[in-house]
Order: structure tokens, then sequence, then C-alpha cells
């Protein structure tokens, strides 16, 4: 009876021990399992040295997707940039160290879409107007539209209205006194037709060109200087302004015809006044002859052959001649002081 008892209990010890093996064993894939996972959706932090708007950054590295405050607008983040991300790379958003001034209707789209094409330059793709519009938002905002850069990049921006806002000059100094300036000009005559030209694509009504040049709308008397298309021909006087604030040396003009004609050498001129190497040259372009103008064999948004947007290089309307000679008559004096200011003789009639 002493012997049948010790029997059983050793039975039920051995079952005891066995069922508690498994029942830890299972314990213990469960719980590591769970621990595994928790671990993955807990962000492991490292401190990074760059910041952005001020703010240092933290580091995630993990399986969920965390956008940095840097990373707010994805959709301006190349596949390329993201890439280096994932190499550890950080671009930054940087306040621009050139600046596409002017002037309106110049060509300055055509110069930024060509420079941006250059490895070490980087572009804000729409007009900010920060220096005109937009300064009571503070310079962070205004880095905040600026794209990320890497070290060593520049970063530019363009917006044509600077060129002739009274506070500008002075807000770019403010901003950095070294900026650089890149002025596109053209033909005043030829930028007012084309000034004009956009203003009545948008107003379908408009008053012809030859009504609008000259006060009260006779052809002939006398040109009306208050009227946006010619006031903002008038380079010299918003030059005088910019002259204030920086030496000439910072500014270079670029010929609106010349860009046209040989986008090359224009962009030779202004990769050594940027300091950077000559990467953009004839190769990267092709005339189109449908559109009349120069065109990209292929930029970082754009792997085909493609011309600027249907808004650039736009037909114009008929001008009376006898306007357009009044006009440059009208203009050459100017024109003149400008070539004087700037040491440049642009060959406007
Ligand atoms: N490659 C190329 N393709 C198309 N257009 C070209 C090019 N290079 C210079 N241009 C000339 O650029 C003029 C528009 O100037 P902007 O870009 O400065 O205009 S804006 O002030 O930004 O609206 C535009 O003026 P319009 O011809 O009146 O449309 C063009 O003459």
């Amino acid at each position: 009876m002493i012997a049948m008892d010790f029997s059983i209990s050793r039975k039920t010890i051995f079952a005891l021990i066995t069922l508690a093996a498994i029942s830890f064993y299972i314990t213990y894939l469960f719980s590591s399992c769970i621990a595994s996972n928790m671990s993955k959706g807990m962000p492991k932090w490292r401190h990074n040295p760059v910041v952005a708007n001020e703010i240092p950054l933290i580091q995630y590295s993990t399986s969920v997707r965390v956008v940095s405050l840097l990373e707010s607008n994805e959709t301006d983040i190349s596949p390329k940039y993201r890439l280096f991300r994932e190499q550890g790379l950080h671009p930054v958003r940087q306040l621009p160290s050139a600046l596409v001034i002017g002037v309106k209707k110049g060509g300055t789209r055509a110069l930024l879409e060509f420079i941006r094409i250059h490895p070490d330059v980087r572009a804000a793709g729409s007009e900010v107007h920060f220096f005109d519009k937009n300064y009571h938002r503070g310079f962070q905002w205004y880095r905040s539209h600026m794209p990320p850069t890497l070290e060593g990049q520049l970063t530019i921006e363009k917006t044509p209205s600077y060129f002739i806002t009274k506070e500008a000059p002075r807000r770019v100094q403010m901003m950095n006194p070294s900026t650089k300036l890149l002025v596109v000009v053209r033909d005043p005559v030829t930028r007012a037709i084309s000034d004009y030209t956009q203003a009545a694509s948008k107003k379908p009504e408009m008053k012809t060109f030859e009504e609008m040049v000259f006060i009260n709308g006779t052809v002939g008397s006398i040109v009306d200087t208050s009227w946006g298309p010619v006031k903002l021909g008038l380079y010299y006087k918003y030059l005088t302004r910019w002259l204030k604030f920086f030496p000439l040396s910072q500014l270079l003009f670029i010929s609106g015809e010349r860009l046209i004609l040989d986008p090359a050498i224009e962009l030779k001129r202004v990769q050594d006044f940027l300091g950077l190497k000559r990467v953009v040259t004839e190769k990267h372009f092709y005339f189109n002859t449908t559109k009349g103008f120069p065109c990209l064999f292929k930029s970082e948004g754009h792997s085909a052959p493609h011309c600027l947007g249907k808004t650039k290089g736009r037909n114009h309307p008929y001008v009376n001649p006898v306007v357009l000679q009044r006009l440059r008559d009208f203009f050459r004096p100017f024109n003149m002081r400008f070539y004087q200011m700037t040491g440049i003789n642009f060959g406007w009639a």
C-alpha cells in the first residue's frame, strides 16, 4: 500500500514537471514575440546635430514612418533626396545664397530651370515672394520654403518682382550682405509687349497695346510711364536702389536675348559667377523649332526632353511699327544710362 502510493506520486510529479516545462516554454515564446514587436514599434532615437528652424531634430529609426519637421513637405523631396536620407545624409533647408531678382518677363524662369540642372544647385520651385509680399512672415517661414540641400549645395530662389520692390535691397542685405544677385534683362520694348500679352491673356476685354502705352490712348502722344509694362522697363531707376546696398560686383546681368539664342554661353557666366563647376553646357540644350526656344534634354524632374510651359514663349500681338519706334526712342536714353551703370551694352535698338 505504501509502495503503491509512492509510485502514483512519482508519476504525478513527473507529469507536473513536464507540464510546467511545456507551459514555461510556451510563455517564453509568447512573451519574446511580444517584446520583439514592441521594440519594433518603439522609437530608438539619437540626437541629430542638424537643426531645422532652430528646433533640434530627433532622428528616429523605426519601422514606423516618422516625418520630421525637416521633411514636412514630402512632395518637394525628390527620390534622389529620399535615397540620400536612407544613406544617412541629412539635407537641410537653408536660406538662399543667390537670388534671381528680375526682371519680370526677362527670362527668369528659363534661367532658374537651366541653372538647377547643376547638381550643386537646389532651387525653390515656385516664386516665394518673401522680400515683397511675405516679409512679415519672417526668415523661418522663408527657409521652410527652400528645398533641402546637402553640404556644399547652393540654394537659389527667383521672384522677379524683387527688382522693383523698394524695400527689397535693404531686406536682402539684412538677410545676408553677400547674397549673389542675378538679373535677367531684356529689351524693354519686347519686355513691355510680353508683360502686356500676359495681362491680356487673363483679361480678354483689355484695350490694345497701342491704346494703353500712350497717355489718353492717342498713338504718338506721350508715353505713359505710370503704366506697369512701361515703368518696369526703366531698369536704371531700380538698379540705382540696389547699388545703394550692394556693390556692382555682386550683381550679374544676364541678357534675356542671349539666353534664348545661346543659353550655354549665359549659363557659363552664371556658373562662374556662382563659383560652380561648369557642368551645364550646350549638351543640355536643344532648339525646339516649333516653339522657337531652347529646351532641355533632361532635368531633375524630367528624364525626357522638354520645354518650359505654355506660359513661356507666348505669341505676341501685332504692334504698329510706328508705336514700336516711338517706344524705342523713348527707352533709348534710359537704356544708355543702364549700360553705363552695368558696363554692358545689351544692344537694344
Ligand atoms: N527657353 C525658353 N523657353 C521659353 N521662354 C523663354 C526661354 N528663354 C527665355 N524665355 C523668355 O522668358 C519669358 C518669360 O520670362 P519670365 O520667366 O521672367 O516671366 S515671369 O516674369 O516669370 O512671368 C518669355 O516671354 P514671352 O515670350 O513673352 O512668353 C520668353 O521670351
